[in-house]
């Protein structure tokens, strides 16, 4: 499997919004092959770090850049290199699974090995494939948020409070994508509940970065 190797370098990054800071000083380099928790209470900032790692948001401070197998990569693009899976990503309502499926897919490539019924496969609903996601539990659009992010061709993964809606059962069949699906891309998992991180290599704590 061969993503390419990216890089994302923070040097001094700072983020506020009108007086707040809600995080500065952040020196912090994120490498393919491994995974990274961003960890921290609710509120403090773990979702605007992560926009302001996929460049969705700017920093008020600092520099941050970006390299794809050792060349800089310009911050407009980062979004084609990157999947995300995260609670303000909305589905498209009136789809139902496949097209979904279909939709996303238009804009990523499959990861090498998986195709779209591989993925409904993955995602096991039983009598899901024609039914409008409206319609879906809160559980499903998780895993069917997930399973796309999982299976998209892409070197960076991130995955916002990714077990949130998820039972037991849930939370073991993301384990075992992560298991499957993370090797060799640089991944980041926003989360303050242990058992979606504990396979994470690295962490970084929002409140070590609050003044
Ligand atoms: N666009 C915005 N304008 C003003 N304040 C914002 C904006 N986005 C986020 N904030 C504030 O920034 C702080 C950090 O929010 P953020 O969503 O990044 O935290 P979080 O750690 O991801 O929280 P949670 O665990 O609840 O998801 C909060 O106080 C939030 O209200």
């Amino acid at each position: 499997m061969d993503h390419g190797l990216f890089t994302i370098s923070l040097d001094n990054i700072g983020r506020r919004f009108n007086r707040d800071w809600i995080f500065r000083r952040v020196n912090f380099t994120f490498t393919s092959g491994e995974s990274y928790a961003i960890l921290g209470p609710n509120g403090s900032g773990k979702s605007t770090l992560l926009q302001v790692l996929n460049a969705s948001m700017g920093p008020s401070e600092g520099k941050i850049s970006y390299t794809l197998n050792n060349a800089p990569l310009s911050h407009e693009h980062v979004y084609q290199h990157l999947a995300l899976a995260a609670p303000y990503l909305e589905l498209i309502e009136d789809f139902s699974m496949e097209e979904m499926i279909d939709f996303h897919f238009k804009f990523k490539s499959y990861l090498p090995g998986t195709d779209k019924q591989q993925v409904i496969s993955l995602l096991n609903l039983k009598g899901g494939a024609g039914k409008q996601i409206r319609y879906f539990s809160s559980g499903m659009k998780q895993r069917l948020k997930l399973a796309l992010a999982f299976c998209s061709d892409t070197p960076i993964l991130m995955l916002d409070e990714p077990t949130s809606n998820l039972d037991q059962q849930g939370v073991d069949w993301y384990l075992q994508l992560v298991g499957q699906f993370t090797r060799e891309r640089l991944t980041i998992v926003c989360s303050n509940q242990p058992h979606e991180y504990a396979f994470c290599k690295h962490q970084l704590n929002i409140s070590d970065y609050k003044n």
